[in-house]
């Protein structure tokens, strides 16, 4: 139960839809019973032949509850709709905030199938929850304690079979089929989710996946995945279709049993015959009301299990936002100062060390390229200086304040940076380069794919799904072109030019260095040829700084930097 606090939050952020409803939802119920009660009664009275009067009165009265049953069934439709859609709202929005705030990280926790069927699905379910978890009950035990009060006054021997008929199919059948759903439920959300990760694998490895011809072998494993969900919900559906008959049974029993009595205390002439058909309709009208609790347990049920598995996210995130709290956010004008003091790492899971204590500094306005083999650790001290990963020992200091006193996000914020993968959504190139700031002109957008030489490209262009339609050097170039825009004083760059040639390269590093003249820049990269113009260069391998200087010194100590030059050389000339 503890999962369903969330929403439980949730709802009472929308109190007046929540009592609204409410109060309408057992309004309706409680003249419903009332407007078949009198009808009851009034067939009864007819044969008696009363007054005109009294029939003028019992037509008008049922008139009236008619009139108040529908008016107070709209209101508690209208309230609960609005509510379970503003309730909608705030889920998903508290959700997706969670989720960018993990967004750097997010893949090392949830795989991306199992994510589209939190975002889309759990979601989706959890907007039951007011509808057919919370509310049904609570109106349904208000309708109930007023209809078995009033039948009282006329056959306490009906009232207790009325509160009988309550326990039987709003507690005890629900609370059964609800014990008997969660063990029935597991497999069905497993199988869903495990669905969506194939399918989703299946989509984003489909090219390679043909490369290989192993898209037959993929697409049965998905046949199957799809088959087990299948069976599961058939399974699922079974056990809430028996719920709703037992539960539709039994009241019609409880009826029956109404009449029965009613019938056995008019003939004993405990009870006067008028009041019979009063009794019956009362009862088939009070749990007409009850055929929502038929549906409660699976809707019970799904509600628990999406919460749980948002939940998941949700509270994981809750620790880093309270930690996050406490930081400052970061500001920059100038161009910072950075130093990393004894710094290491280890990726979860993982035995080696990343980043196996570096210590290095980057002086104000400075210009540091990392180099080394595949592997070394260059990309993982990028997002450690960029803090989408937290060090294990040792600190990283920017203008002499703590990266642990520092509010991620205000990092990212105040940094123009180049990842090997960067991603373009569908839409203009115009859209695209907005991303980086909003408010740049029409004449800035053109400047800066001029500067990238993408003159050939149109603002107006249109940019397909993860940029399809651009080669790979235009893509690396348009990710350029956007952080041209960003104009922040930190640069970090982990190989922005990989596929371009060496003279478009050459054009837009020299571009590149002119902008971030007065900036401190990191720039990550596997060419070494052009580095003499950086102020210094660090080379890594296997985590460790293995040389530090400028261009000059460590060319003239003819260690592992030196060698790599050499064999980047006779490769070129091979
Ligand atoms: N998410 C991850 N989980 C576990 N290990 C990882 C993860 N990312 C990287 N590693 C490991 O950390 C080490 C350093 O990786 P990193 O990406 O920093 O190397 P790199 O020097 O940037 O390589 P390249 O030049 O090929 O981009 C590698 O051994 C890699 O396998």
């Amino acid at each position: 139960m503890k999962e369903l606090q969330i929403l439980i939050r949730i709802i009472f952020l929308e109190k007046k839809a929540m009592y609204v409803s409410v109060i309408c939802g057992f309004i309706a119920g409680l003249t419903a019973v009332a407007l078949f009660a009198s009808s009851g009664y009034l067939l009864s009275q007819s044969a008696f032949a009363p007054p005109i009067y009294t029939l003028i009165i019992l037509v008008a009265s049922i008139k009236l509850l008619g009139i108040t049953s529908a008016l107070s069934r709209y209101g508690e439709r209208y309230y609960s709709h609005q509510g379970t859609f503003s309730m909608l709202s705030h889920l998903r929005v508290l959700f997706y905030e969670k989720l960018t705030d993990q967004s750097a990280h997010i893949f090392q926790k949830h795989r991306s199938g199992d994510l589209l069927a939190k975002i889309i699905g759990d979601v989706e379910t959890l907007q039951n929850f007011f509808l057919r978890v919370f509310y049904p009950p609570i109106v349904i035990a208000l309708i109930f304690s007023f209809t078995i009060y009033f039948t009282s006054f006329f056959s306490l021997g009906a009232a207790v079979l009325l509160f009988l008929g309550f326990i039987l199919t709003t507690i005890l059948i629900p609370a059964i089929f609800a014990l008997r759903q969660r063990k029935v439920k597991r497999p069905v959300r497993q199988y869903r989710a495990n669905l969506s990760t194939n399918v989703t694998e299946f989509l984003y490895g489909f090219r390679d996946l043909k490369t290989y011809q192993k898209q037959e072998k993929k697409k049965d494993q998905l046949f199957q995945v799809a088959d087990a969900y299948v069976k599961e919900q058939e399974a699922e559906t079974t056990e809430q279709l028996f719920s709703e008959s037992l539960n539709g049974f039994l009241a019609s029993i409880m009826t029956l049993l109404v009449l029965g009595y009613g019938a056995y205390l008019v003939a004993n002439g405990q009870l006067n015959g008028v009041y019979l058909a009063l009794l019956v309709m009362i009862s088939l009208t009070v749990f007409e009301n009850v055929t929502s609790m038929a549906v409660f347990p699976s809707h019970f049920e799904d509600n628990r299990q999406a919460a749980s598995r948002l939940n998941e996210i949700v509270k994981s995130n809750d620790k880093q936002d309270q930690a996050s709290k406490k930081k400052e956010e970061l500001i920059l004008s100038d161009a910072p100062s950075i130093k990393i003091e004894h710094a290491s790492f280890t990726f979860p899971d993982q035995s080696m060390k990343a980043i196996d204590d570096v210590t290095f500094k980057l002086p104000a306005g400075s210009k540091t390229a990392i180099v080394g083999p595949s592997g070394s650790g260059k990309s993982t001290l990028l997002n450690l200086l960029l803090s989408f990963y937290s060090l294990d020992q040792g600190d990283i200091r920017l203008n002499n304040k703590s990266y642990q006193q520092i509010e991620p996000d205000s990092i990212w914020k105040n940094t123009n940076v180049i990842l090997q993968h960067h991603h373009f959504f569908y839409g203009t190139v115009e859209d695209n380069l907005l991303l980086a700031n909003k408010a740049a002109t029409m004449e800035e957008l053109q400047h800066v794919l001029a500067a990238v030489q993408l003159e050939n490209l149109d603002l107006q262009d249109q940019i397909l799904e993860k940029a399809e339609n651009l080669s790979g050097g235009e893509k690396q170039r348009l990710a350029i072109a956007r952080i041209l825009l960003k104009r922040s004083p930190l640069w970090l760059l982990d190989e922005p030019t990989s596929s371009l040639d060496p003279v478009t390269e050459s054009a837009i590093y020299n571009h590149l260095m002119e902008v971030a003249k007065q900036d401190t820049l990191v720039l990550i990269t596997h060419r070494l040829t052009g580095l003499d113009k950086m102020d210094q260069i660090i080379v890594m391998d296997h985590g460790k700084i293995v040389e530090i200087g400028t261009y000059k010194t460590l060319m003239e100590k003819q260690g592992y930097f030196y060698r790599m030059n050499q064999i980047e050389k006779n490769v070129i000339s091979f």
